[in-house]
């Protein structure tokens, strides 16, 4: 991740970071994040939260978008015709998204409780769980029947995880089927699948820090095979294998941003990764500051920085625009 203004390097204190080549006066709008790869809005904010340019209803003095698309019982909700036809042609290609978004709100109804994964069939350790544990886990979870998994209730949290997860497979097929070709394309905005995967893995971290969300996350991944099997079968090449799935919670987790509403800053609407933003490090004292600007992260310089400064942004500043990593 380069650019005019700052390139990438290996921090002193490990990983990488950005780092400035040149004066950058206050104010520059140094990169642009112009949609991201995968993304949720919540399900309680359906209603509430343009599903293409994330715009609040309430931030227009209203209760809710009234602008629908909907298919087979279930609605996506839109703040103008303009973003209904936006989303169309770059999320609901072929019908995709709203197959979808349908599949995971039937399996939702139909299940009846939720009937926890045997531990031992998942995994035994509670704490330095392995990855030689963590990939068993997954692998046994492969070979789990999709009937086995149909009574499985969600909650909330993982409901919302299996609508994130099913916008990135969608993502990713899209991308396999329709190469880009132009500078509009879909896949060419968000990002590829492989500049995902070049992200930071923090799944072993995060694995050992919440060995009890392991089965959680796994239950999500079953939940979505089930669902999606056989309502949009063309998808399955991707969720045969847990590969894509656990590829992205390992980088979900210390790399997505939470899609704050624009102008309170305090509702935390949903939350994407996007991948060409995720360079920037933490510092308390950042030198930059970043906003959402519909689907787009905008990554602005909050004061002059000289050439060589490392680029960082606030994970955790509620000054800031919007708070960065606070999704996970
Ligand atoms: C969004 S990524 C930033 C890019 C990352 N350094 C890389 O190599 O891909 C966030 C991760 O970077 C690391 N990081 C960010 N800021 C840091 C800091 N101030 N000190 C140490 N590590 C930091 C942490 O591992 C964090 O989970």
């Amino acid at each position: 991740m380069s650019n005019s203004f700052f390139v990438q390097k290996t921090t002193s204190y490990g990983g990488r970071g950005l780092f400035s080549t040149k004066p950058i006066p206050k104010d520059t709008l140094l990169h642009i994040s112009v949609s991201p790869y995968a993304s949720v809005v919540y399900r309680r904010y359906r209603k509430e939260v343009c599903a293409q340019c994330f715009s609040y209803a309430f931030e227009s003095n209203r209760n809710c978008w009234n602008i629908k698309h909907e298919f087979n019982g279930s609605s996506s909700y839109f703040c103008s015709d303009i973003c209904k036809e936006d989303w169309q042609s770059t999320q609901n290609v072929d019908g995709l998204a709203a197959q979808c978004v349908a599949a995971l709100d039937k399996l939702e109804k139909t299940m009846k409780k939720r009937l926890e994964i045997e531990p031992e069939t998942i995994f035994l350790s509670t704490s330095n769980i392995t990855m030689e544990e963590i990939d068993s886990a997954w692998k046994k979870a492969e070979g789990t029947s999709l009937k086995a998994v149909s009574k499985e209730l969600l909650n909330e949290l993982e409901l919302d995880t299996a609508r994130f997860l099913t916008s990135a497979i969608i993502r990713r097929h899209l991308e396999n089927t329709y190469p880009s070709s132009s500078p509009t394309d879909p896949h060419f905005v968000t990002g590829t699948w492989s500049q995902v995967l070049e992200l930071q893995d923090n799944e072993l971290v995060y694995s050992q820090a919440t060995p009890y969300a392991l089965s959680s996350r796994i239950l999500v991944y079953l939940f979505i095979r089930s669902a999606l099997w056989f309502s949009v079968p063309v998808l399955r090449p991707y969720l045969k294998t847990s590969d894509t799935v656990r590829a992205l919670l390992a980088r979900e987790q210390g790399n997505a941003f939470g899609l704050y509403e624009v102008i309170g800053d305090t509702e935390m609407l949903g939350y994407g990764v996007f991948s060409s933003g995720s360079y920037f490090n933490h510092d308390c004292s950042p030198n930059i500051r970043k906003e959402r600007d519909g689907r787009s992260m905008k990554f602005y310089a909050k004061r002059d920085i000289e050439p060589n400064e490392e680029l960082c942004i606030n994970y955790i500043d509620i000054d800031d625009v919007v708070a960065a990593n606070d999704a996970t």
